[in-house]
This record gives C-alpha cells, structure tokens and sequence, in this order.
C-alpha cells in the first residue's frame, strides 16, 4: 500500500544538542491509524510535532501523501491537529468553535456554520451546538475539538494524547468513537499515546519508541507476540522477559501456569484480577516472573504468598529475544 507519511532518517536535535529523536525512518500506509508509543521523554510528542510542521527537522525528510513537506508552513501540509488541551476559544458556542477552522479559510458565514453543523453531526453532538465550552463535559469538549480539527478535511489528523485528560470511562468510549471516525473518514490518524492499551485497541500500526529511536514498528499483534526486543516486552506488558540457559526470551504470562520444570521458586505476591488471578515468583536464580492465571484455573488449586511453587510454559510460547536491547 502507499505510504502516506513516510519519515526519511529524521533527526531532531534541541538547542544544546540534545538529541530528542535520532535518525527515524519510518512509512505510515495511507489510511491507517498509527499509534507513537513509549515512555515519556522518548520523543513521540517532538516525531508528531516535525510531521505537523510545527518544529523544524534537523536532519531528514517527511513525506505526506509523497510530497517532500520538510520546510512547508503547517497549513498547507494537508494535516490538521487535535491537542489534548482541547484549546476551544471559550466565548464561541460549540457550532462556532467547529466553524472557525473555515473562517480562517475564508468560508462564508452561513456555509461555514452548515458545514460546522454537519461535522458536529459526525461526533454525535448536534444537540449540543449552541453551547459554550464551559457547558460542556471534558469528553464533549474533545469531541467538539475533533469536529473542529476534521471539517478542514485532512489527509492526516494528528492526536496528541487526546484522550489522556478523560475519566477511564469515557476514555473507552473516545476510543471507540476515534476508531469509527477514522474508519468511516479513511484518512490516516497519528495518535501519540502513553497507554499500551491504548494503541493496541486502536492501531493498525504500533510505533514504539525509547530513546529517541523505533525500538519496533508493526501490528500490535505482532508486537505483542514477537516484541522485537526486551524492552518492547516489557514495555508492551504481558510478559516475563527472562535470561535461561538456552538465551534470552519473552514468555507470555498468560502463558505461564504453576507447575512444570522451568522455573522454581516461591509466591511473592497474588493480585485478583477478576477473570484472572496474577501470582508473581521470585525466582531461586533471583529473577522475577508472573503467571496470570484463569481464575477456575487458580481457585481450583490456590497458592498464598511465600509458599514453594514452580513455572512451567510450551516451548513454542518462549519468544527469543535479542542478548542486547538496540533500542
Ligand atoms: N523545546 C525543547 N528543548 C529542548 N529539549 C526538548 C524540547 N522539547 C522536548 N525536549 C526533549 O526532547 C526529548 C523528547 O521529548 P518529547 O516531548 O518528544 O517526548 P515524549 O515522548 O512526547 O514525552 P512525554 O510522553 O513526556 O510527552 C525529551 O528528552 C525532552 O526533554
């Protein structure tokens, strides 16, 4: 499929020369959502910043849409952005505010608002048009942001942690409400995140970040099943990451169970999780695993704390994993 936002080698070095983002290359498929993940500092905000255009490239290209858009202004790029401070001008109605993108381009006011009506339609907040932000809750304000940054109609819509200021609830429902759009609008998101649930829920490309650099870039499922490196795994959750004689693997913890010869040890701790119970071992060799078990599974032969157990897995369920992390 063509790549729509392809980044070609891009470096960003801060004044001082520190290195926020180190030689990425990196091809997005044309209407894909793409989620930037890692830890914080690890330039996800500085990558979707350079394709947007509002922070100069050191070193490298950005492509949009196969159109070199490295030294273009923000506007005619062909994005529009969604920050996670809805920044909605406070004494404009919800119409307004979804209007004002228009008006910057000149769209004459009765046209602007029946357009503006039509996208507030597409989120799902018609009957809330006339109000002012201040009336409004923190998810009905984000969506009014989002109508705000998609009547512009983009080819690339950015998103900058937009979901990270609402309640777990709502957050669950943005998300499915993003994917929808996205689907419906077929045009690329970029979606930086911090939330592994959170990009394995809506990408159909996981870039992880650390340090600067992609430490592993392709379906979440992929990165969930063969994590390119230890700190992928751990990153990712859901794994053991553990040294045995034969090398250095990711081993599900879902794939785990008690009993088995691989690992021995004693019980450190046990969390209910609801459907599944995670019991953590402490290793006799002083490393540290889980097992997170099916709840039958565990209130069937239960374990406490500080009792002797042992940690068996398939072979086919160890993922081999570089001696030394790249990234
Ligand atoms: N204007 C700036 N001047 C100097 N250094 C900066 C500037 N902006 C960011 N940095 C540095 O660049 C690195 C990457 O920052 P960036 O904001 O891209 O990370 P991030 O992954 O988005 O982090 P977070 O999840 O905390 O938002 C960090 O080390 C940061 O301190």
């Amino acid at each position: 499929m063509q790549a729509d936002v392809e980044l070609i080698r891009v470096t960003k070095r801060y004044g001082g020369g520190a290195v926020a983002v180190d030689d990425i290359s990196l091809a997005i498929p044309a209407g894909s959502y793409c989620c930037l993940l890692g830890p914080s500092g690890c330039g996800k905000t500085t990558t979707l910043r350079m394709i947007a255009g509002h922070e100069e490239v050191s070193d490298g290209d950005v492509l949009i849409g196969s159109r070199n858009v490295t030294n273009l202004e923000p506007a005619v790029r062909g994005t529009a952005m969604m920050f996670q401070s809805y920044a909605l001008f406070p004494h404009l109605s919800a119409l307004e505010n979804v209007a004002f993108g228009l008006r910057m381009r000149g769209v004459a006011r009765a046209e602007r608002l029946r357009r503006a009506q039509e996208f507030l339609d597409l989120v799902q907040l018609s009957a809330m048009a006339g109000r002012l932000p201040s009336q409004l809750s923190g998810g009905q304000q984000q969506r009014v942001a989002l109508a705000r940054a998609l009547i512009t109609h983009p080819k690339v819509l950015l998103l900058d942690e937009p979901l990270s200021a609402l309640d777990p609830f709502l957050r669950t429902q943005m998300r499915e409400e993003l994917k929808r759009l996205q689907r419906e609008l077929g045009i690329t998101f970029i979606h930086v995140t911090h939330g592994q649930d959170e990009a394995m829920a809506l990408s159909d490309i996981a870039v992880v970040m650390n340090g600067g650099r992609i430490a592993q870039a392709a379906h979440p499922r992929e990165v969930f099943e063969k994590p390119a490196s230890a700190f992928v795994a751990r990153f990712i959750g859901g794994h053991n990451v553990l040294r045995l004689p034969e090398g250095r693997f990711a081993i599900r913890t879902d794939r785990c169970r008690l009993g088995g010869d691989r690992l021995a040890g004693h019980v450190t701790a046990i969390e209910y999780q609801g459907a599944a119970v995670r019991v953590v071992l402490a290793a006799q060799d002083g490393q540290t695993a889980e097992a997170m078990l099916p709840d039958a599974l565990f209130h069937a032969a239960p374990v406490s704390p500080g009792a002797a157990v042992t940690l068996g897995w398939d072979a086919a369920d160890a993922h081999p994993l570089p001696q030394a992390d790249a990234a």
